[in-house]
């Protein structure tokens, strides 16, 4: 593959109601499209999942694209690459930015699965025809997100993920578990807490909760080692893990139980197999993150939750859960709790140009 043309859409679409973590509420999503055309004329898409400003990681969209612009694109115009995992590794040079990383490196995966005329859950050696739904319920009084919950259950979602900070926790889940004692249920803190709350976490105990999401510190595997030694449900890290050598040290510390896989965050789908390899080989399920991202990205989150470990439900929900309307054609539909990975060449979606181009606020191009 040699790119000839790559396009940065900067979009900015409202979702449908806001969506509020620990550390955030999110009302209006920009969001950094990437459109990259070869040399033979095939185009491949991806999507920079960095937030505006730096509350889920350092990265914003910003500094996305100036990596893009400045360094990331220039360095993909100059080369032949002969397989996609080549990329990541013509990154080398520079240091973390993997969201913007992963943008381009998943539009050079789009078009390595088109030139093949296969889908790209098969190219990355994916097993699956349907995936399992899992749906996030953000943090609301606990009237509204029980009733976020109750419109789940009757969308056939499969496992309900609620966000949960201190002195919203042990009554949220209590509630919840008094109204759907059997339901899998996990709760996401995105490091909300530290150490001196251990004993809050422990109380979680009670609840058969599949998991704790991201307690403590986003760079931090040292202290969830602790926490982990301490409670009995299992933590999942999610903003601890960059890498696979991150999941490594991790597993090696025993600072984590399951790991929560978002190929944005992990520099892209190369990364993304490696931690799912080191993964299987040591036992661990990982499951699918979502980041309130277009069906671009979702796209390409569904390819890769098609892999064999990922035995665990992810954030892979319908279109019209964030979106009055999605990017793409069709749209990521749910039905009996599951996704279908589809089955056309690359991503399998189509990106609609019309709705991209209404929610497009400018346009960057690069060319050889
Ligand atoms: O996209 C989805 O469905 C999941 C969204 C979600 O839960 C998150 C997205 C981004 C940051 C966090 O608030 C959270 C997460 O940490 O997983
Ligand atoms: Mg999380």
């Amino acid at each position: 593959m040699r790119l000839k043309k790559i396009t940065l859409h900067l979009t900015e679409m409202e979702l449908v109601q806001p969506f509020e973590s620990s550390l955030e509420r999110v009302e209006t999503r920009e969001s950094v499209i990437v459109e990259a055309e070869n040399s033979d004329g095939t185009v491949g898409w991806g999507e920079g999942v960095a937030f505006s400003s730096p509350w889920y990681t350092e990265e914003t969209v910003k500094t996305s694209l100036h990596m893009l612009q400045d360094f990331l694109i220039p360095i993909c115009l100059h080369r032949e690459y002969r397989h996609p995992e080549e990329v990541h590794a013509s990154f080398s040079g520079i240091k973390r930015n993997r969201m913007a990383k992963a943008a381009i490196e998943m539009a050079v995966w789009d078009v390595y699965a088109k030139q093949l005329n296969r889908p790209l859950s098969s190219v990355l050696g994916g097993t699956r025809e349907a995936v399992e739904a899992g749906m996030v319920i953000g943090l609301d009084t606990i009237p509204s997100m029980l009733k976020s919950i109750d419109h789940a259950l009757a969308a056939g979602y499969k496992r309900l993920k609620v966000k949960i900070k201190p002195g919203y926790d042990f009554d949220l889940i209590h509630e919840i578990r008094k109204q759907y004692p059997y339901i899998p249920l996990m709760a996401d803190a995105n490091s909300a807490y530290t150490l001196e709350d251990a004993d809050k976490l422990k109380s979680l105990d009670d609840f058969g909760l599949m998991m704790i999401e991201q307690p403590l510190a986003s760079d931090d595997i040292i202290d969830h080692a602790v926490l982990q030694k301490m409670v009995n449900t299992p933590i999942c890290l999610d903003e601890s893990i960059e890498s696979a050598e991150d999941a490594r040290k991790a597993l090696d510390l025993g600072s984590c139980k399951i790991i929560n896989i978002k190929p944005g965050r992990v520099g892209g789908l190369a990364e993304t197999i490696k931690i799912h390899d080191l993964c299987l080989k040591r036992n661990i399920p990982v499951w699918c993150g979502g980041m309130l991202e277009t069906g671009i990205s979702r796209a390409h989150n569904l390819a890769a939750a098609s892999l064999p470990n990922f035995t665990i439900p992810g954030d892979l929900s319908a279109s019209s859960r964030y979106w009055k309307e999605d990017l793409i054609s069709p749209e990521v539909t749910v039905q009996n709790g599951l996704v279908a990975v589809p089955s056309g060449a690359g991503i399998g979606f189509e990106v609609d140009r019309k709705k991209l181009g209404k929610y497009t606020k400018q346009t960057f191009h690069a060319s050889n």
